[in-house]
């Protein structure tokens, strides 16, 4: 098979950057074509250069329909009004839409999933093996202990990150609701201050750190009477999340119409 041409939605930002040098690193791929937001001033300028490689002649550029004529998938990891726009021209040109981008709303995760009767798109809130193998295994605890352990989790960023909690924290949480048997939205408890009353039993509680150039640390700890489980996950550099979406886009590369997720991606769903 010839090699997947690749868009990379976001191309300035930090996760762009760092695509653009996972595309050059991965056999089977290659960059072709450089979305960045209209009016940005980094359009015109060269990916590779922007990403610290020789230059590769591909120019910024905030026409996606124009960019995607030979295009095979894309890469987005922007922000949610731009996933959005994305998506439609996306399905429209029968693209793999690998979607990282977090923050997004339940309207807008039900848009995305709406295009995927006819289009594949790959989607979640981290793209790395051990956060989606933390993933099953906070699942498989949260069936074993029942509501007499609270269950936390925690977050840290870096100083620059705009949403919170992040989108791995309420993947994580997702996964205890999910072990647990109960809906995340009607548990959830996020940000507290003040004088909040004691916790609610069988809630799942969010906390967020933000500072320095911390690429995504996670824990969740199961604390009950007398004893703590914590289980946690270390990003050290976000090539880590880039080399991910390459795995993703190039698994799901002829795969038929539908919503993937890294679970998929990794044969981890089963567990
Ligand atoms: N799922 C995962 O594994 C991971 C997900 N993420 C998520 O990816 C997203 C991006 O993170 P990060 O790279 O750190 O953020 P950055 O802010 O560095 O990058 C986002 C980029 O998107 C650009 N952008 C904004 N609007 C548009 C548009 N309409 N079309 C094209 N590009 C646009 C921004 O341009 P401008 O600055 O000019 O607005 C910016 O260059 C976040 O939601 C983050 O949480 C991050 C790491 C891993
Ligand atoms: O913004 C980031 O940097 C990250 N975002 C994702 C998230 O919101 O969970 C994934 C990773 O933690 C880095």
């Amino acid at each position: 098979m010839s090699d997947m041409r690749l868009i990379v939605a976001g191309a300035g930002g930090r996760m762009g950057r760092a695509l653009t040098r996972a595309i050059a690193e991965t056999k089977g791929a290659v960059l072709a074509g450089a979305l960045e937001a209209p009016g940005s001033e980094l359009l015109g300028k060269d990916a590779g250069v922007l990403a610290g490689l020789p230059a590769n002649g591909i120019k910024l550029s905030g026409d996606l329909w124009a960019m995607s004529k030979d295009a095979d998938g894309i890469l987005d990891f922007t922000v949610p009004a731009a996933t959005l726009a994305n998506v439609a021209i996306a399905a429209e040109r029968g693209l793999v839409h690998v979607v990282g981008t977090t923050g997004l709303s339940g309207s807008d995760n039900a848009v995305i999933k709406s295009v995927t009767n006819r289009a594949v798109v790959v989607q979640s809130g981290n793209m790395s093996l051990g956060v989606n193998l933390l993933a099953a295994v906070v699942k498989r605890v949260a069936k074993a202990l029942d509501e007499s352990f609270d269950i936390e989790i925690v977050e840290t960023h870096h100083r620059m990150k705009i949403d919170a909690p992040s989108g791995t924290a309420l993947m994580l949480g997702q996964a205890a609701a999910s072990g647990r048997g109960i809906a995340l939205d009607e548990h959830a408890d996020r940000g507290r201050d003040g004088i909040t009353g004691a916790r609610k039993p069988g809630d799942i509680g969010f906390a967020s750190l933000r500072g320095g150039t911390a690429a995504g640390d996670h824990s969740v700890s199961f604390l009950g009477a007398f004893e703590r489980l914590t289980l946690s996950h270390h990003a050290e550099d976000r090539m880590l999340f880039a080399h991910g979406a390459l795995k993703a886009a190039l698994w799901a590369h002829g795969k038929k119409p539908g919503h993937y997720s890294m679970a998929d991606v990794l044969g981890l769903s089963d567990i």
